[in-house]
């Protein structure tokens, strides 16, 4: 049963991707598919184990949880020009709607680029949890990237190395959305599209990200135990074009509280905030990828959503 719903791929549906399917071509095909027409999906038993993402789910909650004064231990210095640390961030985004989600960013890979500073010290498990899911995630993500770069019709480490190899930085992010009455007053993350590589996310049983694809925007159905795999800008350049950055957002749930935590993997700040990583396919039938000015200016609002 489990088997024929995921396989089931309605146009309306995110893909669901089973990478337990013995046959990895297909695999792989259904990932380049999917990242080429939807930029997101879901892949499903990924070999992360359930009880490790539960209790990944369960030490970022108690953190959340913890008085704001203990919260604070861990807080994005005012005058840090990085963006590692816990903030509570209520801003108008740029329709004028309120926005709200209180977040922890903090690098978990490479270990030179890990900074215990803003690591939660409380819950105690923290660290361990998210040390042992950093590996896994980074195995995970490296699978995937192996099959873009053959979709690609490159060679298997093509996007790896393009974004920087053993340099990638992998960067942890909860988000944090308290309930709203009424989230139409409020949104938690406002649309945008990742400005890095490739974006793994988990998030709580509190549905709220939706992706927009054909016009309209399509609320993401996933399991708590399931893995959200978001294109980001990086790639869609590295691409061409051919590997769409999606745009998403995430509502308020009315009762519940919504988390989520999306592991960012990118080549690195300076990069992530600069320009975007030079085209690597050396396919010359396609054409010059012309979004650009658009992607620009999407990036521009994204950055002044960050500053702000
Ligand atoms: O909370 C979510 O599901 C989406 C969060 C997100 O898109 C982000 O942090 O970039
Ligand atoms: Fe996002």
């Amino acid at each position: 049963m489990e088997m024929e719903k995921n396989q089931h791929i309605s146009s309306l549906d995110i893909p669901v991707i089973d990478l337990s399917n013995p046959d990895e071509e297909l695999v792989a095909s259904a990932v380049v598919k999917a990242s080429q027409e939807w930029g997101i999906f879901q892949v499903v038993n990924h070999g992360i184990p359930t009880e490790l993402i539960l209790r990944l789910q369960e030490v970022g909650k108690e953190f959340f949880e913890l008085p704001e004064t203990e919260k604070e231990a861990v807080a994005k210095p005012d005058d840090s020009l990085d963006i590692e640390g816990y903030r509570t961030k209520y801003q108008k985004d740029l329709e004028g709607r309120n926005a709200w989600v209180d977040h922890l960013f903090h690098r978990i890979w490479p270990p030179s680029r890990v900074n215990h500073k803003f690591w939660p010290k409380n819950p105690p498990e923290y660290i361990e949890v998210n040390e042992e899911y950093a590996s896994h995630i980074k195995k995970l993500s490296e699978k995937i990237m192996e099959w873009l770069s053959e979709g690609l019709g490159l060679r298997h480490e093509a996007l790896k190395e393009g974004l920087g190899g053993e340099t990638i930085e992998y960067l942890m992010k909860i988000n944090y959305y308290p309930p709203c009455p009424d989230p139409e007053l409020v949104v938690g993350a406002p649309d945008h599209t990742d400005v890095n590589g490739i974006t793994l996310l988990v998030a709580n049983e509190a549905l709220g990200l939706q992706a927009f694809k054909d016009n309209q925007w399509i609320d993401a159905e996933y399991t708590t135990s399931g893995i959200i795999v978001i294109i980001g800008d990086q790639f869609l350049r590295m691409s061409n074009g051919k590997y769409k950055s999606v745009e998403h957002r995430a509502k308020m749930d009315k009762e519940k509280t919504r988390i989520s935590w999306p592991v960012f993997v990118e080549s690195s700040l300076d990069q992530v905030f600069g320009p975007l990583p030079e085209l690597i396919t050396g396919d010359e039938n396609v054409p010059k990828f012309k979004p650009y000015v658009y992607k620009d200016y999407k990036f521009r609002k994204l950055k002044k959503l960050l500053l702000d």
